[in-house]
């Protein structure tokens, strides 16, 4: 990437792109002229019809792409033409060279000019989509206020209670006139409302479209239904419903929902990795997309891009069709066969307009094709719902359902990069497993949808109590695990503590009953423990020594054997304040 990017304003990028694309325009042109040289009429050398083809190819979708319309046409000729001759539709005469080598000169005669670049209806425009509000801003869902209309007043109160558990301000309203007061009254950040009620099988929607044409509600609304026909999902797109969930309802899933919709999730920005061996058009789409807040690799050349995709989380790969060396398509195999990018979204962008190649160019499990020349806001949009919809699936694959935290592999896999990176930087790491004790009785006691309460209020503390760079998983059933970034064994140890103490401060209530859990944790830190294996192996031996000391404590683990220290063990607390 250009250096001088930042201090740089669009339209001077703009200048410089077109310049450098010009500049380089003569070497191309002697290029083809010097490859036409050494083909005669019934040529089989493949190669350098290939490139030749590459060559026009390239030259028609930069020159659209930074508006030098006139290029397109002698361009495209000669390109369609050597795609017929590679495809054995056409064979190779001297009546063809001859009209290759004018398209040549028809080129190098075209007088072009970068600041003249406005002769083109397809002109790239500058105008680039504004940022979102607020979409930089971190979220704290405790502010968010949610209203939820169901009538049905278990469903209402069972799901406003989980809400809160993940820090979501939760209004319920039994019914639909309640509604409409309270949303003329304030207004919510996002309407959560149930698609049939008793004023008939479809009155949910109808009084979205209500409150929308009478109250001027725009906060988006969430249908959850028993229903999950066609009609109902239809009627609930047509009220602009931005999520429909039929019941029995997954709290994570709509807490996923709540977050996308009110925008207010801290969202790192989307990484997206180019690969063109066109210096000056990967150059233009990086700066398209830097312009709508995206961070931006390019490679210029297809051997680059596993290198580059190891170091950078790409959300998405942005890929020309064809490129020396190694074609677009072979490059998707190639990431395709490769686990973790088995369902990295991948599109093409390329002047290619013949359905049936681009057709065989999708074939291998590519995503998308957008054609050259796009408009900033076209592209723009295209990488961002496509790198939106990712980062979604990625998290419900990671996570666990029912608290949202990761899951047991993938806090493993954070666990591993972690240590590696503590190692490169020289910073210590702490490893805490905690589990809540005796969550049997929990569960035989009150119930086992309580005992989820208690779990997602668990998972809910770790997550809003610990630092943003702290990882929390569900390690297992009611047993978590937390990875605290640089933090040494004293701080980590302060934390947990901290948080063991606030936890069994927290009063459940179950029918009326109210009860109280701990939990006890075992803390292993590096390096001390030098592997991801010894960290997991000595905390859970740690978490051993707390259950088995008393429970509702935190102990550290030791690299040698020997004793615990007195200071390790926290407290000798008696069992859990269970009736
Ligand atoms: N409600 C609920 N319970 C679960 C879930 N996953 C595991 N459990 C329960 O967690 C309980 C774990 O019990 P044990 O391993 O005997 O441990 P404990 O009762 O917590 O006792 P200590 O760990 O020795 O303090 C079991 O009853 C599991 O059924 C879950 O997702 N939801």
């Amino acid at each position: 990437m250009t250096p001088a990017r930042d201090t740089e304003s669009l339209d001077q990028i703009k200048s410089r792109l077109r310049g450098s694309f010009l500049s380089q325009l003569p070497d191309r042109l002697h290029q083809a002229r010097a490859l036409l040289a050494t083909l005669g009429p019934g040529t089989e050398d493949r190669d350098a019809l290939q490139t030749l083809h590459r060559l026009f190819h390239t030259l028609k979708g930069s020159g659209a792409s930074f508006g030098f319309t006139s290029i397109e046409a002698p361009a495209k000729a000669a390109e369609q033409a050597l795609a017929q001759v590679l495809d054995g539709r056409l064979a190779v005469t001297e009546a063809l060279l001859t009209r290759l080598h004018e398209q040549v000169d028809t080129l190098a005669r075209l007088d072009l000019d970068p600041a003249d670049a406005s002769d083109t209806p397809h002109r790239p425009s500058f105008a680039l989509p504004a940022r979102r509000p607020g979409a930089d801003r971190g979220g704290d869902r405790r502010e968010r206020l949610i209203y939820l209309c169901d009538d049905d007043p278990d469903l209402i109160q069972q799901l406003a209670q989980q809400l809160a558990c993940f820090g979501y301000q939760v209004r319920p309203f039994p019914t639909l006139a309640a509604l409409h007061e309270a949303i003329r009254a304030q207004t919510p950040a996002a309407v959560i409302m149930d698609v049939t009620f008793p004023e008939g099988p479809f009155a949910g929607p109808e009084a979205l479209d209500l409150l929308r044409e009478d109250a001027g509600l725009a906060a988006p609304c969430v249908f959850i239904s028993n229903r999950d026909d066609f009609a109902a999902r239809l009627r609930a797109v047509r009220a602009a419903g931005a999520a429909y969930c039929p019941k029995p309802i997954k709290t994570v899933e709509i807490v996923e929902i709540l977050d996308l919709i009110t925008d207010r999730t801290p969202t790192e920005p989307f990484h997206v990795l180019i690969v063109d061996d066109d210096r000056d058009l990967a150059e233009y789409h990086a700066m398209v997309l830097e312009s709508a807040g995206m961070v931006i690799r390019v490679a210029t050349a297809p051997d680059q891009v596993l290198g580059l995709l190891g170091t950078f989380s790409a959300d998405l790969v942005l890929m020309d069709l064809y490129m020396p060396d190694c074609s677009g398509p072979e490059l998707a195999r190639v990431l395709r066969q490769i686990p973790d990018y088995t369902s990295l979204p991948i599109i093409y962008v390329s002047s290619e307009t013949n359905m049936d190649r681009q057709f065989e160019a999708m074939e291998v499990g590519v995503d998308g094709f957008l054609t050259k020349p796009i408009a900033a806001e076209r592209l723009v949009t295209e990488v961002r719902l496509r790198a939106e919809r990712m980062r979604m699936l990625h998290a419900l694959m990671v996570r666990d359902s029912l608290t949202g935290l990761f899951n047991h592999n993938t806090i493993l896999q954070f666990l591993e990069v972690a240590v590696a990176s503590a190692k490169r930087v020289d910073r210590p790491l702490c490893f805490a497993m905690i589990d809540i004790d005796r969550f049997k009785q929990v569960n035989d006691t009150y119930g086992h949808a309580t005992g989820d309460q208690v779990l997602m209020a668990l998972s809910r503390t770790l997550k809003l109590r610990l630092r943003n760079n702290d990882l929390v998983g569900r390690y297992g059933g009611e047993e978590f695990a937390v990875i605290l970034a640089d933090a040494a064994i004293d701080e980590a140890h302060r934390i947990i503590e901290t948080l063991r103490a606030g936890f069994a401060e927290v009063v459940f209530t179950s029918d009326d009953r109210e009860f109280s859990c701990t939990f006890s944790a075992g803390l292993a830190g590096f390096p001390a423990f030098a592997t991801a294996e010894a960290l997991t192996e000595a905390a859970d031996q740690a978490l051993y020594r707390a259950k088995d000391g008393g429970r509702n404590r935190v102990v550290l683990a030791r690299a040698e054997a020997g004793p615990i220290p007195d200071a390790a063990v926290l407290r000798e607390t008696e069992a859990p304040n269970i009736p």
